[in-house]
């Protein structure tokens, strides 16, 4: 099974279009970007329909875990995404003071593979995105998916799932499920000016469970 995030959501209709969707999580961004949402607004639009089975991801980039918990006081999420450059130290922290499952994103260079085994113990799931200069996310642009078998064995031997994220597309997801993420976390590919696009997420889905009902695969 592949799990689906969709992230990002920023109004009304991009939350009914994620509930009505196949994602197993929505995400929200409570940090600087384009996709920036305040707890306010997200208790509004989940006020008009039902969460059913999905789970709620809040995106924080190193913010306090006063900060932190302040939306988790306001908002029934599930999972604290920490996109910054978060210690394995103040995971813990937010793990303590929320009582929720945190990940931790990793961007992906030639020393991601090192950083994530520090985090073994104390993050509950990972999330690999891109490295890009000036953004820690939601910049569309995908990584060197040679590398995402490593980061899947890393997080295997932790116990944890891992996500991949950066630039995914109805167009290149076929290219990624070959791997067999434990999930996929989509922003920018799920959107048509700028807002989240229904029937780019049922490409997605249609071609997940083609791809995996045919047993194709890496593993
Ligand atoms: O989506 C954002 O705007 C964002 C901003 C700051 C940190 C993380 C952000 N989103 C995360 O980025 C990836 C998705 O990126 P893409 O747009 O699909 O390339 C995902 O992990 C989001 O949670």
């Amino acid at each position: 099974m592949v799990r689906l995030k969709y992230c990002g959501n920023r109004s009304a209709d991009d939350v009914q279009v994620a509930l009505a969707s196949g994602a197993d999580y929505l995400g929200f961004i409570f940090t600087e970007s384009k996709r920036n949402v305040s707890p306010e607004e997200v208790k509004r639009w989940l006020a008009l329909a039902s969460l059913g089975d999905k789970q709620l991801v809040g995106v924080f980039v190193n913010a306090s875990v006063d900060q932190i918990a302040s939306v988790t006081e306001q908002l029934p999420l599930h999972v604290v995404q920490c996109h910054g450059h978060e210690t394995p130290a103040e995971l813990a922290v937010v793990k303590e003071a929320t009582r929720l499952s945190v990940w931790k994103a990793i961007h992906h260079d030639d020393g991601a593979l090192e950083t994530m085994k520090q985090y073994a113990g104390v993050a509950d799931g990972y999330v690999v995105d891109s490295r890009v200069a000036g953004a820690w996310g939601g910049t569309g642009v995908s990584f060197d998916w040679e590398a995402v078998p490593r980061y899947l064995e890393e997080a295997a031997r932790q116990g944890v799932p891992c996500f991949i994220a950066g630039g995914i597309t109805p167009d290149n997801i076929e290219r990624l499920l070959a791997y067999r993420p434990d999930g996929i976390d989509i922003s920018s590919g799920i959107e048509t000016d700028g807002r989240k696009d229904p029937a780019k997420m049922k490409q997605i889905e249609e071609k997940t469970k083609q791809y995996l009902a045919v047993g194709k695969g890496a593993k």
